[in-house]
């Protein structure tokens, strides 16, 4: 699914009201995909508290009220004192919904939390013609909304929030449980220091132009239900070991087995045909007994010392690799004379970032840094956008493809094209969880998948994997291995 910018939503919104609704008609419908969602969704809802501002937003809040009120919903309408400068649309939402003796009308500065759970905070402010920081009354206003205990909800946008970029550090952001945003996300959405602001976040369609759609140009996608089906090829029938490649997973060193053991088994539970381990010499027992389906390559005592190569094989490199002297040599030997695709996770990203080799990485290869290993390699950001925006510049002039690990991962190609994972969760934030993600990928490019389809697909079945861990065990229990053996029942999904 695509992303389009602030402008490029505008042009929709616009492009659609040319091809035949009206933009009143669309503003109501926007707003009975608000109201109906609330109506089914919040069963417990008896008030609601809407806070409106002057543009199409504040419209949108009008006409949620007055379709909440003809539900039988007691409402109260929050407006700026001053000047009522409203948008053509707000206003006459605004006047329709006057003629409604029942609804109390108030200024901001008249609130006065309910502290209800039953009692609902909607913020119907701004949308995406955000232009500035909040300030004043406004400003005042959502900070007081910000420390009610009430459910709070964000029509749109949380107000305060940009549609495409980062908020000023220390501005004020209307604090969302839901937001209820139109037809797209926003990027801001997918950003760790902005998508915090927006809760759990509900697509609404309201019937934008498919067409401008279709044509919209943009760097930025989420990798939706509907890609990933499209991605993901049935495992044939005719087929035989062979036909599903050779993975190799590289890495582990004493004391940090469980690593690579854990890529090993994601690599085969993703349907790896052939799967083998190259890890230092104390791991054997540990591997053998506890995978028995993979093969056991030699490659050192206690650390790597070598890495041998072998033919028609993709190997993914890094976990619990550790950073010895001679692990450095073998792993910088190896990639000078190694010239397809390999997967590249922690050490091995640490050991390039330390002794400035990135040149090392072959062209088509995959890496899978977490944010401070990303710094590591190809330096400091001062936030999330900034770090996106050097990942795209790197991975054109590497070519190679980035997968910018996060609660929502970025996938970025080496044609500067973005897609962000809406799957996973927090219980996913332990040691290991990385390691499975690097069998995962591994395993997809041994199936010849292309390497994008393997990072987009990977990261989309790791994050689903955590979804039914966490169903299953919750948040806080879940293990990175019960990511591997929810594996199977990601598959299972996929192939209904
Ligand atoms: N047909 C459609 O288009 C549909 C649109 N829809 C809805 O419309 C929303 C977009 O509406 P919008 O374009 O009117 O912008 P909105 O976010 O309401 O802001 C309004 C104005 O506020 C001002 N302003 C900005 N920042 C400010 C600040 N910090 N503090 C104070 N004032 C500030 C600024 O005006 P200025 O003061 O700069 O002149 C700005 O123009 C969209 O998110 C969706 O909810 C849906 O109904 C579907 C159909
Ligand atoms: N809060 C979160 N929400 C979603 N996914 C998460 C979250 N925290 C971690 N993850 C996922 O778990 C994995 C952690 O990888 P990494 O930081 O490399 O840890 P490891 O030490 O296991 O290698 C990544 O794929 C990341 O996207
Ligand atoms: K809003």
């Amino acid at each position: 699914m695509k992303i389009l910018s602030a402008p490029q939503i505008k042009e929709c919104d616009q492009t659609t009201i040319r091809t035949g609704i009206s933009s009143i008609q669309l503003m109501e419908k926007a707003a009975n995909a608000c109201a109906s969602w609330i109506v089914n969704n919040m069963k417990n809802i008896k008030k609601v508290q809407v806070f409106c501002g002057k543009g199409n937003n504040g419209g949108d809040g009008f006409a949620v009220a007055r379709l909440l009120y003809e539900k039988a919903i007691d409402v109260e309408v929050y407006i700026d004192r001053g000047k009522q400068d409203f948008s053509e649309d707000a206003k006459i939402n605004y006047k329709k919904i006057r003629k409604n003796s029942g609804i109390v009308f108030k200024y901001f500065s008249k609130f006065l939390p309910d502290n209800n759970e039953n009692s609902l905070i909607i913020d119907a402010l701004f949308g995406y013609g955000l232009n500035r920081n909040l300030s004043g009354r406004v400003k005042a206003v959502v900070d007081q909304l910000n420390s009610s205990r009430q459910p709070k909800l964000a029509i749109d946008i949380p107000s305060g929030l940009y549609a495409d970029k980062m908020t000023d550090d220390n501005s004020t952001v209307f604090k969302a449980d839901i937001t209820l945003t139109f037809q797209f996300y926003k990027r801001s959405f997918m950003h760790p220091e902005t998508g915090r602001f927006c809760g759990t976040i509900e697509l609404l369609d309201i019937g934008l132009d498919q067409q401008f759609i279709d044509d919209a140009k943009t760097d930025f996608f989420v990798a939706d239900r509907q890609m990933i089906r499209s991605i993901y090829r049935p495992r044939a029938d005719f087929s035989n070991k062979g036909t599903f490649g050779k993975s190799i997973l590289v890495g582990g060193s004493y004391g940090k087995m469980g690593s690579v053991l854990m890529s090993t088994l994601a690599a085969l539970r993703t349907g790896s045909g052939l799967t083998f381990t190259m890890a230092p010499d104390c791991g054997y027992g540990i591997l053998q007994s506890q995978v028995p389906e993979a093969m056991f390559v030699n490659s050192g005592d206690n650390y790597i010392d070598k890495l041998e190569i072998q033919e028609k094989s993709v190997y993914g490199i890094g976990p619990g690799l550790g950073k010895e002297k001679l692990t450095q040599q073998a792993l910088f030997d190896f990639l000078k004379s190694y010239k397809n695709p390999v997967v590249l996770d922690a050490d091995a990203l640490n050991i390039l970032a330390e002794s400035k080799k990135q040149n090392l990485i072959p062209e088509n290869s995959v890496i899978t840094p977490h944010p401070l290993e990303f710094g590591r390699l190809f330096g400091k950001t001062h936030d999330s956008f900034e770090r996106l925006d050097l990942a795209k510049k790197k991975a054109k002039e590497h070519q190679i493809f980035i997968v910018l690990k996060d609660h929502h991962t970025a996938v970025v190609t080496p044609q500067g094209q973005v897609f962000y994972n809406i799957t996973g969760n927090s219980g996913m934030a332990k040691g290991g969880s990385g390691d499975v993600l690097t069998g995962i990928i591994t395993s997809l490019i041994s199936q010849k998948y292309e390497p994008e389809s393997a990072c987009i697909l990977g990261v989309w079945l790791h994050g689903m994997a955590g979804d039914l861990a966490a169903e299953q065990f919750s948040k806080e229990a879940m293990l990175p291995t019960d990511l591997i053996h929810k594996i199977a029942d990601v598959f299972k999904l996929l192939s209904k």
